[in-house]
């Protein structure tokens, strides 16, 4: 068996050779790159799913998108058998095989090497679950997965088309059917949501908000814009896009729709927008998230009368607004922690409370509810000595955790709930926006001859190199009245990121500028 796999190995890596020169890293978001560069990684990655299968006896999933970068790039991660990012420890495997050499010899020896290390056979059972977004490139490269996969005796689901968030749930529901893959109730009696309209960044998004569309008709009045007809994917448009520029995406009329939303193109982002009387945009991001989702559920678990016994927490970025942070530690008295800049990092942490809100500025975030929240809440359902007010509070937040998408953010289920969020607590969009307000900022990226020049420490909140940055920057901010700046290598780009906050927008513009220099001036 092993020999035929080896030589069926050796044919796919002819088919699709590793450009000489590559460096490729499982970065924030697995591999990403061009497209036309990936192919071979593609071999490496199905052999490592499907090892990773076999090691935890249950399904593995495998993405393939670039999220909201360009039409011309993509990439691949993998997913764990609850549905949540690849374990960190396995991410050192897939960047050893990406930095092995074009040899089947050397690829063979070092796969027996782990095989032998993890204690399992090639012959091992296996499943790995393929999707892919909307990008030219993602049939193609999902194919040589599967065949790579397929060499180590691998039981392949493909999904073809599905938003990010879908395979990590579909991957859950395959592992824990017992909890998972039930349908969601609406809660009754909400109320008839105002007109909302979603930009899809022309992603894989815009083909599954109209199958909600069509589902929810009576309940929910969405129109889809950006669907992927005519515009480009993440061109000028989605989530990061109107993150990023902070303005409105194109190819959505600017009038008429009280409220606007923005997906990325793989719909794990979401960002809402609206334009005022005066013609202003204001928008409203992952900050503004968690600060509704945790002012629901803390006004529910009061209303339950739970709220002494769970341990609730949000966890933020360095990226997050300061405002955000004073806010829900200050006025809802609700502690908060930060951590390095990806959701595996916000996820992670996320499991250290009963309720885990989390939400990267981006707009990628979710909940997490601990067992223990689960029973309590199940318990004060069923006690027949409980108030009709209590049982409805607790069955308010039993339809929050089924709407809601557990095992990563996921845009879609982030929409259903805010919707329902913003009706339960009869909040207006403008409302929503009033319970804090964001200080002015600014982000930039910058191109330096080698990014990992610069190494951070603290959340990512301070530089340990290159020397004297960090003391420069604290002299720069010292000058600004509630300033707060910090540069880190991006993770999925080849560039540094200059964030800066002040209590003026042309002071915090001024402050990423002059971070920008000195970060140029100090890696030349
Ligand atoms: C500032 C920012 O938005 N960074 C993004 C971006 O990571 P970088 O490591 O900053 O390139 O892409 C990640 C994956 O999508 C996302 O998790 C993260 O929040
Ligand atoms: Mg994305």
């Amino acid at each position: 068996m092993a020999e035929i796999a080896k030589e069926k190995l050796a044919a796919l890596m002819l088919e699709c050779p590793k450009p000489s020169g590559i460096i490729l890293g499982y970065g924030t978001a697995g591999f990403r790159a061009r497209a036309d560069t990936l192919p071979w990684i593609m071999i490496r990655i199905g052999l490592l799913a499907s090892l990773r299968s076999k090691v935890k006896k249950a399904c593995i999933g495998a993405m393939i998108t670039a999220s909201h970068n360009p039409e011309h790039d993509n990439g691949v991660k993998l997913i764990d058998p609850f549905g949540e990012m690849l374990d960190q420890s396995w991410e050192i495997y897939a960047s050893n095989l990406s930095s092995l050499d074009d040899s089947i010899d050397a690829l063979w020896s070092y796969l027996e090497k782990l095989m032998t290390q993890l204690n399992v056979q090639l012959s091992d059972k296996a499943t790995v679950a393929i999707a892919y977004d909307t990008r030219q490139s993602s049939p193609f490269l999902s194919h040589i997965v599967q065949r790579a996969a397929e060499i180590f005796d691998t039981n392949i689901m493909n999904y073809e088309l599905m938003t990010t968030p879908q395979l990590h749930y579909t991957v859950r529901c395959y592992n824990d059917n017992e909890i998972y893959g039930r349908c969601t109730e609406m809660t009754p009696g909400v109320k008839h949501p105002e007109q909302l309209a979603i930009d899809a960044a022309n992603g894989i998004g815009a083909q599954k908000l109209v199958v909600l569309q069509q589902r929810l008709s009576d309940l929910f009045k969405i129109e889809i814009f950006n669907d992927g007809t005519q515009g480009r994917l993440n061109e000028k448009c989605g989530a990061d896009y109107v993150k990023l520029y902070q303005k409105a995406p194109e190819g959505l009329p600017l009038t008429n729709y009280p409220k606007y939303c923005s997906i990325d193109g793989d719909a794990d982002r979401l960002i809402y927008y609206f334009i005022d009387q005066n013609q202003h945009f204001h928008m409203l991001d992952g900050d503004r998230f968690s600060v509704l989702f945790a002012s629901f559920i803390s006004k529910k678990l009061k209303e339950a009368k739970l709220i002494d016994q769970v341990k609730m927490g949000v966890i933020q970025t360095a990226y997050a607004n300061g405002s955000s942070t004073n806010y829900i530690i200050n006025t809802m008295s609700v502690p908060v922690a930060c951590v390095p800049t990806g959701v595996k990092h916000l996820h992670h942490k996320a499991l250290d409370f009963d309720v885990g809100i989390y939400f990267e500025a981006n707009g990628h975030g979710t909940v997490l509810f601990s067992d223990n929240l689960k029973t309590k809440v199940k318990a004060v359902i069923e006690d027949e000595n409980r108030q009709d007010d209590e049982k409805l509070a607790a069955k308010q937040l039993h339809v929050f955790i089924d709407i809601i998408n557990e095992t990563v953010g996921d845009a879609l289920a982030d929409l259903l709930a805010t919707e329902a969020i913003l009706c339960l607590m009869n909040l207006s969009i403008e409302g929503w926006l009033d319970l804090y307000h964001d200080l002015p900022q600014r982000q930039l990226k910058v191109a330096i001859k080698d990014r990992t020049m610069i190494q951070t420490t603290d959340a990512e909140r301070r530089c340990t190199t290159p020397a004297h940055l960090q003391d420069c920057i604290d002299e720069l901010v010292s000058k600004y009245p509630s300033g707060r700046s910090f540069v880190r290598p991006s993770g999925t780009e080849d560039i540094v990121r200059v964030y800066a906050e002040a209590t003026t927008q042309a002071d915090a513009d001024k402050l990423a500028d002059e971070v920008r220099k000195i970060v140029e001036e100090l890696t030349k």
